[in-house]
């Protein structure tokens, strides 16, 4: 691809960004290479700025989008029961190092009149999840969707995720894992995710 077809292309997948926003961002790249004494201008890192910002660009394609309207494909249901969508995979960025992290969200609601698609809770999560995140904020995010749109009689979010940032670095607790919890109403939903 010529460099101009690549700025375009930039361009396009970040969408609020001008030439000018593109190009320091590229250069931002480089400087990274240049300061780790790396040679940019060689063959196997030339294109890497252009393909790290098209990568970064799918890392955060969710503030393109309201995930909670997903949620809005409903169906009327008499279903008096908890419905529970279990091992959902997600992927994340952690908003502190910029360091990925991913597992697995697990869904209980308990309708009241309405129930959704269910494939719309993998939607909605992954809308999410592809924003700088942290693992709290993220299930809460995913419990007040479910909350505000579906209006159930209670729901509860697991979220289990492993975070690079602790696991490659710093700590490098590998094997470690985090799960974190949030339940709008009947605390006793939790029991299903467990
Ligand atoms: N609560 C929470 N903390 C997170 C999450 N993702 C990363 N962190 C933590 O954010 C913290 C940032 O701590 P700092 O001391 O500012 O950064 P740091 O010096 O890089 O810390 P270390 O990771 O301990 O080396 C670290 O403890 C990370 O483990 C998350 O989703 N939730
Ligand atoms: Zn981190």
């Amino acid at each position: 691809m010529m460099q101009e077809e690549k700025y375009n292309h930039l361009k396009e997948l970040y969408s609020d960004s001008d030439e000018t926003k593109i190009q320091s961002a590229i250069a931002g790249i480089e400087a990274l290479l240049e300061l780790i004494g790396e040679d940019g201008t060689r063959e196997g890192l030339i294109d890497t700025p252009y393909r790290f910002l098209k990568a970064f660009a799918e890392y955060t394609q969710g503030y393109k989008i309201d995930p909670k309207t997903y949620l809005e494909t409903q169906f009327e249901s008499q279903a008096q029961d908890v419905v529970v969508v279990r091992d959902i995979p997600f992927e994340s960025a952690c908003e502190h190092h910029l360091a990925r992290f991913h597992g697995v969200a697990h869904v209980a609601y308990l309708p009241s009149g309405k129930i959704t698609g269910l494939s719309k809770f993998p939607r909605m999560i992954n809308g999410y999840a592809r924003r700088l995140q942290v693992q709290e904020r993220l299930t809460a995010q995913v419990a007040d969707a479910i909350d505000e749109v579906l209006q159930p009689k209670a729901c509860a979010v697991v979220i289990e995720a492993t975070h690079s940032c602790m696991t490659a670095r710093g700590a490098m607790a590998h094997g470690s894992s985090t799960k974190t919890f949030a339940v709008r109403g009947d605390q006793n939903l939790l029991d299903y995710l467990k």
